[in-house]
């Protein structure tokens, strides 16, 4: 009895442990796609200019928010693209239609950081002239 539940046990972290391995395969596959090459590039751009402009710790959690949730998107867009594309390799128009609106997240949240980040910079650029 007692030897089943810890086999249970066992079991239950093996299939956590799996999981994660699944999910960081997941971003494994999305560092190779030149559309997170970018999102990674301009994170790191605007990274440096928060240690450059040492940001509050509000306006940091700001930023993060705005580069983790454009990156959370653009996973699911490719997510989203790939299933398409498994789905379908004919023109379809419900196919474009997903994957237009897929893209059409990451376009919309990708303007929200940008204003985001105007609200943050732009009082401190202006600030060294
Ligand atoms: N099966 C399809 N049927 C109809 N339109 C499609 C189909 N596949 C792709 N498209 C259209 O072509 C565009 C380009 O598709 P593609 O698969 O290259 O993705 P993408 O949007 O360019 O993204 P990425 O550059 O990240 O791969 C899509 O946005 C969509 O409008």
């Amino acid at each position: 009895m007692n030897s089943d539940c810890n086999d249970k046990e066992t079991f239950r972290w093996k299939r956590f442990l799996s999981s994660f391995r699944f999910a960081l395969n997941g971003l494994r596959i999305v560092v190779k796609e030149p559309n997170f090459r970018v999102h990674l590039a301009a994170a790191s751009g605007v990274m440096m200019a928060g240690v450059y402009f040492s940001l509050t710790r509000v306006e940091w959690l700001f930023i993060l928010l705005m580069i983790f949730g454009v990156m959370t998107l653009e996973i699911i867009n490719t997510a989203i693209e790939k299933t398409v594309d498994l789905v379908t390799k004919d023109y379809q128009p419900l196919a474009k239609e997903a994957k237009d609106l897929a893209a059409g997240a990451v376009l919309w949240f990708s303007l929200l950081s940008i204003i985001v980040g105007a609200i943050i910079f732009l009082p401190k650029i202006y600030s060294l002239f």
